[in-house]
């Protein structure tokens, strides 16, 4: 039997009070329980100058090599000339908002339970951290229809056709860019690549929406994380708040383009490339003026498939494990996942 993504998550059950957002559509001042320390020296504001994350399109005829640099020196780019018609994201965008401008006791019809991994809910990542983030969440794995029927019972079939429609096309762009990756990565076999077409891989989509905060330099929107994915392709609604921690830099800001898709690439490629290519750690800020929503799909092997480093000009970085065991270990760790995993220091 094949583990689905939902089912691995089964294991990791999380407590309501870090599932259940709170209702953000009246409050003047923010919570002591969603107040961030601010940063004592003040790199919030002035982050990332001169640095530029790199937009790539992908009909140059040096994409790959393009990415290729910005995947080792970023673990991000923006992507024009996608092929993702700009309607497509617009539509979600809108089906988004339609769906967090809800009343509260509408959406939590759709709560993610303890030990689900579908639906309304908080970042899952929100157990990790010591004040909650200014942010509401909707996990999509496989079908939307069941946990949308329980907000909007028979009328969500729009909801439905729109976000089942952007996962295919989405899945079609991973595929292109999971190839031009593999060609980068070098002398990858057949087998190890016969996953990328197939129907039982991972993946997922995630709703985020940052409502409007009145002390915005106090708050969170998500947290800083890396993504587990191979990959993770993203909309974003034209507000900023994206940031990518880049050494030496800082914080750099991710400014929306519109028509333009933004690509992390996730652990299971920093594994699978030996370090060469990073995930970059990333947070969303929030802001007093414009709400921003965003929509990622987030792609990755099938649960049981072996993931090690494939780049071999060194010695392997990271021991083998399937995603199965790689998610349980970040559902437990987070951040500290990928050093559990290292070979560098288990001397
Ligand atoms: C497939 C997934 C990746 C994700 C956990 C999830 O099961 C669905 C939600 C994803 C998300 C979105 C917000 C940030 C993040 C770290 C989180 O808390 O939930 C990611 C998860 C991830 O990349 O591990
Ligand atoms: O909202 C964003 O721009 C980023 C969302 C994100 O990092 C995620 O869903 O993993
Ligand atoms: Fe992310």
């Amino acid at each position: 039997m094949v583990t689905t993504l939902s089912e691995a998550y089964r294991d990791h059950p999380l407590h309501l009070h870090h599932i259940i957002p709170l209702d953000f559509s009246s409050l003047r001042t923010i919570p002591d329980s969603h107040a961030w320390p601010q940063s004592e020296d003040g790199d919030d504001d002035n982050h990332g100058a001169g640095s530029c994350i790199p937009i790539i399109d992908l009909m140059d005829p040096s994409a790959m090599e393009l990415i290729g640099l910005a995947c080792e020196n970023w673990g991000a780019f923006q992507l024009t000339n996608h092929g993702i018609p700009l309607s497509v994201a617009e539509g979600v965008e809108e089906e988004a908002k339609r769906l967090f401008a809800l009343p509260a006791d509408q959406k939590l019809k759709a709560l993610r339970s303890a030990a689900g991994a579908t639906g309304y809910g908080r970042a899952r990542i929100s157990p990790f951290f010591p004040k909650h983030m200014w942010h509401e969440g909707f996990t999509i794995m496989g079908s939307p229809c069941d946990d949308a029927k329980k907000i909007w019972h028979n009328d969500c079939a729009r909801f439905c056709h729109i976000m089942n429609n952007y996962q295919k096309q989405m899945k079609a762009l991973a595929e292109k860019l999971t190839h031009m990756i593999f060609n980068l990565l070098g002398n990858i076999s057949e087998e190890q690549k016969r996953w990328i077409g197939s129907t039982n891989l991972c993946e997922a989509v995630q709703l985020n929406f940052y409502p409007c905060c009145p002390e915005p330099n106090r708050a969170m929107g998500l947290a800083p994380h890396t993504d587990t994915s191979l990959l993770t392709i993203l909309h974003q609604s034209q507000t900023n708040g994206l940031q990518i921690f880049q050494e030496g830099a800082g914080w750099v800001p991710v400014h929306p383009h519109p028509g333009t898709l933004f690509v992390h690439t996730g652990d299971i490629l920093h594994i699978l490339s030996n370090s060469w290519f990073r995930c970059a750690l990333h947070r969303v800020m929030v802001n007093s003026m414009r709400q921003r929503y965003s929509a990622a799909y987030f792609y990755a092997p099938p649960m049981d498939h072996v993931v090690s480093p494939l780049v071999l000009d060194s010695l392997p970085r990271f021991r083998s494990l399937t995603v199965k065991e790689y998610i349980g270990i970040k559902a437990k760790n987070l951040g500290g996942a990928l050093s559990l995993i290292s070979m560098l220091n288990n001397n």
